[in-house]
């Protein structure tokens, strides 16, 4: 089984002589949701920028769906089938409304306005959000701004999932909704939280990063015991 996406030997310093990155490395299998875990400043963020092509790395190869990425087409087309759950939902959504701002993306890939909104009502019953459907997108509280962000990624129907930090601003209530949510699709994922207790119900795999560097990566999927204690010593 060939991994989804794979990251080899990635370096990265936003400035000369800083390292954010130094060589990581990393795949995603189908089915994984592999978090990244580690302090702040340790360069998960910038991984995942780097990994759709925001960012060009100093060195390293990505692969995405079997093909080297290196070219602006080849990232403008990973971009399609990888949704990417910024850690600001105001960076995600701006449009004036909810319908809009999840009909985008849709609409972007080629949809028909009606398979448009056929979508948008489809996510946001998947995700229980039909109260939210005509509201303005600026009046909403932030956990909800959060949810519509991932009805619109969502409504791409992208391959693979990238959520940084997607449980701020979440409250209890909300912060399940969205556990249950992640754990009932089908793709793989690409995970960053703080949250040791969202990652414990969530992982299938987790790395940490440190001062740039790959800490611990192991190489089988995590029983459940094992998940529970790498996401309690998982900072
Ligand atoms: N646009 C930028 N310009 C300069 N430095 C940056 C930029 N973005 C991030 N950095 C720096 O790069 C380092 C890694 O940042 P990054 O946001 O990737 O870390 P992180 O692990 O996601 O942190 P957090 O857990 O706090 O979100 C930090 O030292 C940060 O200050």
């Amino acid at each position: 089984m060939s991994s989804l996406i794979e990251l080899n030997d990635i370096s990265y310093g936003y400035r000369a002589g800083q390292n954010v990155l130094d060589r990581v490395s990393l795949t995603l299998d189908p089915g994984e949701r592999l978090f990244l875990a580690g302090p702040n400043g340790a360069g998960k963020s910038t991984l995942l920028r780097i990994l759709v092509g925001l960012i060009k790395p100093h060195a390293g190869e990505i692969r995405a769906f079997g093909t080297p990425r290196v070219t602006d087409a080849e990232f403008h087309d990973l971009r399609c089938r990888v949704g990417f759950i910024v850690q600001d939902p105001d960076d995600q959504l701006f449009c004036p409304t909810v319908i809009e701002d999840i009909a985008f993306g849709p609409l972007n890939l080629g949809a028909s306005r009606e398979e448009a909104l056929a979508i948008v009502d489809e996510v946001l019953d998947q995700l229980h959000l039909k109260h939210l459907r005509e509201r303005i997108t600026h009046e909403l509280s932030g956990g909800e701004k959060r949810l519509v962000s991932v009805a619109a990624v969502l409504a791409m129907k992208p391959d693979v999932l990238l959520l940084d930090e997607p449980t701020n601003a979440l409250d209890e209530e909300n912060l399940r909704r969205l556990e249950e949510i992640l754990i009932g699709l089908p793709q793989a994922m690409i995970l960053v939280s703080h949250d040791p207790h969202f990652r414990r119900k969530l992982a299938t795999r987790i790395i940490e990063l440190r001062t740039g560097k790959v800490l611990q990566l192991p190489d089988k999927k995590c029983t459940a015991s094992e998940r529970a204690n790498q996401a309690e010593t998982a900072s």
